[in-house]
């Protein structure tokens, strides 16, 4: 089975695409491929696959073999897919998630997209816990604790959860231990990615991400999108922030004339192959 090794800002995917729909074993395929020893190594594993609603379909299981709403890193990655081997040609395009229709679009530098620009859709605001949504007047910052220490976290989801937890500084945090407690805490019976977030200025924060299903990782597109949202809620930053991750920088702007998330950032195809084991 050929295989293309792509990643957004370091998030790294393996892109399957010859497959018509989901393949029952797709979780055992993500556990065994992903795995950074016996296997490709990856945080996900990607399908490729036809779409009767948009130009392609995407679905995105994460190395434990759960599966996502959505990916923004990913779905960067499977434009620039769809565009550079020749599946949907075209430099504004549609790519169908669990997580709805997002639309597309794409720089091309020399024949090969270089930039891509998602309309993430969206957000939907959670809390006190997750998936309890919540209008949006309502307390952002809620209390969660963990070993005997108290953190606060906004609950935002793109089509997939996240806690976004603000903290003196992000770059220093002990992400591992608090990011593997928190992931998995009674608040989130789905649950949830966790964003350790520092704001630089109104308009840049540095952020460290653990991520549902496959650890810390160099970055996280839903992270970022749900960071910028709860950092305006909370009047931390503004609605457009370059948010900076271990991988590299996303731009992010929730905006206001129609309530979508607009993420800018790049898409790398990095090596193909063929997986031999069974
Ligand atoms: N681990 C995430 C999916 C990948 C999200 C992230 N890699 C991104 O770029 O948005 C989850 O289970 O919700």
């Amino acid at each position: 089975m050929n295989f293309t090794k792509m990643n957004g800002l370091g998030n790294d995917f393996i892109i399957v695409a010859h497959f018509e729909t989901l393949p029952e074993n797709a979780s055992d395929m993500a556990r065994v491929m992903c795995d950074r020893h016996f296997g490709i190594g990856a945080d996900g594993l990607v399908f490729v696959l036809p779409s009767d609603k948009a130009d392609v379909c995407m679905r995105i299981i994460n190395a434990d073999g759960s599966e996502a709403e959505q990916c923004g890193n990913a779905v960067r990655c499977v434009a620039k897919y769809a565009y550079d081997h020749g599946i949907a040609r075209k430099e504004a395009l549609t790519v169908e998630t669990l997580a709805g229709i997002q639309r597309v679009w794409l720089t091309v530098e020399n024949e090969k997209v270089s930039l891509v620009k998602v309309d993430m859709g969206a957000p939907i605001l959670y809390g006190p816990s997750i998936p309890v949504a919540i209008d949006r007047e309502q307390v952002i910052d809620h209390p969660i604790e963990a070993e005997g220490k108290t953190f606060s976290f906004t609950g935002v989801s793109m089509g997939n959860p996240h806690a976004v937890i603000f903290v003196d500084n992000a770059l220093d945090f002990d992400v591992e231990k608090w990011g593997s407690l928190l992931e998995k805490h009674s608040l989130f019976p789905n649950k949830a990615n966790i964003e350790f977030v520092s704001v630089t200025s109104p308009q840049e924060v540095e952020m460290r991400v653990w991520e549902r299903g496959c650890g810390q990782t160099f970055a996280c597109g839903t992270g970022a999108c749900a960071t910028v949202v709860a950092g305006a809620l909370t009047g931390r930053t503004n609605r457009r922030a370059l948010v900076h991750l271990k991988g590299g920088d996303l731009e992010i702007e929730w905006a206001e004339t129609d309530d979508h998330v607009y993420m800018i950032g790049p898409a790398e195809e990095v090596f193909t192959g063929t997986w031999c084991k069974r």
